[in-house]
């Protein structure tokens, strides 16, 4: 399949007087193929931002390259920005504007045709609502103006940041809805989000970064089984017969991890294997399955940013370059936080 973006060896390097060198990229690489919705994933200043502001030609990197729709930007910039639509900071409206007039002045200044104005506001579903003012909108419908904002153009890449932040639950299902609604018309959707179960729902592949690298990608199922462990959930008939199944598999081979009322085993061929095992000692299974892992546990036991009880979080993960302290392993212990 074709290649919408991709990223290769991306380095990006800051310098500050106050707060010194410090690596924000250090090689990372990123690809997502057309058509799909890529969840782009990574805590706090682990370099998102950075990498969406260069891909847009924003910020000049240090090194790598990057190409959008086939062609090596920032050099093609000019020839491919027509085609992209991108959120990268929350866009500010004027309040007295309704959603009808500020689309309208966008597409008089982007040479936009004005009947895409009434298009991209059906698209977002403001549609009854496009002759409000701005200042009486939700969140959620400000949110949705911007994504009509950066549609005008009928884009063949859409790239937002954190599209869902501060929405309530109403409104992340209606910009959840509208995300595979733009999907299935053939666009190109990259979404940075904070929101793993989100992503976990919305996105058909996804990219972790931690400390400026990529540290898994794929579609999201491929990206669960990886981090899954290959283990089993055991459930037998007795459970006052969990001690005696532990031993066995552990005296087959496999490596057990005994919970109350189950086991978890891994390292088993095949789970007919397990099955085989118990019943040869009269021991009866009566459930093993596979054990399953959502988004959330990947990304904290990936980019090693799980709570740590009773420490408050101030992730930054960009490393100081010349010094011998990286915040990344000074500061990373707490939850992750939006
Ligand atoms: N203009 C800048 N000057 C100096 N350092 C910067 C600048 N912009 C970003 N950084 C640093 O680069 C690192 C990566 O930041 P970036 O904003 O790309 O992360 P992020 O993954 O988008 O984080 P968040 O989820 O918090 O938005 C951070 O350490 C940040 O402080």
């Amino acid at each position: 399949m074709a290649a919408v973006l991709e990223i290769e060896g991306l380095a990006k390097t800051y310098r500050s007087r106050r707060r010194g060198t410090r690596r924000a990229l250090d090689g990372f690489d990123m690809r997502v193929e057309a058509g799909q919705v890529h969840g782009f994933l990574g805590p706090n200043g682990s370099g998102k931002t950075t990498t969406l502001r260069t891909l847009l030609g924003l910020i000049r990197p240090n090194g790598g390259r990057m190409a959008i729709l086939g062609q090596e930007v920032p050099a093609a910039l000019p020839t491919v920005v027509g085609q992209v639509g991108a959120i990268v900071e929350s866009p500010q409206f004027f309040p007295h504007f309704s959603a009808q007039d500020t689309l309208s002045l966008l597409a008089g200044a982007g040479g936009v045709p004005q009947q895409r104005v009434a298009e991209v506001l059906e698209l977002v579903g403001l549609r009854e609502r496009a002759k409000d003012r701005v200042k009486t909108y939700s969140l959620g419908m400000k949110q949705r103006l911007a994504v009509a904002s950066a549609l005008l153009k009928e884009p063949k890449l859409l790239i937002l940041d954190e599209p869902a932040n501060g929405l309530d639950p109403g409104g992340i299902r209606e910009m959840r809805t509208l995300m595979s609604d733009l999907a299935a018309s053939g666009m190109t959707v990259v979404i940075s989000s904070h929101i793993l179960a989100e992503v976990q729902l919305i996105c058909d592949s996804v990219t972790i970064i931690s400390l400026g690298r990529r540290v898994a990608f794929g579609p999201v199922a491929q990206v669960l089984a990886q981090h899954s462990g290959g283990g089993l959930r055991v459930r037998l008939e007795a459970v006052t017969d969990l001690p005696a199944a532990a031993d066995l598999l552990l005296r087959s081979g496999a490596r057990v991890t005994p919970q109350d009322d189950h086991l978890l085993v891994y390292e088993v061929d095949k789970p007919a294997t397990v099955t085989r095992t118990l019943a040869a000692a009269n021991l009866f299974v009566s459930e093993l399955a596979p054990v399953t892992v959502d988004l959330e546990s990947v990304f904290l036991q990936l980019t090693a940013t799980a709570p740590v009880p009773g420490q408050h979080r101030q992730v930054d993960q960009s490393a100081v370059v010349d010094g011998t302290s990286s915040s990344s392993s000074d500061s990373i212990s707490g939850g992750w936080g939006v």
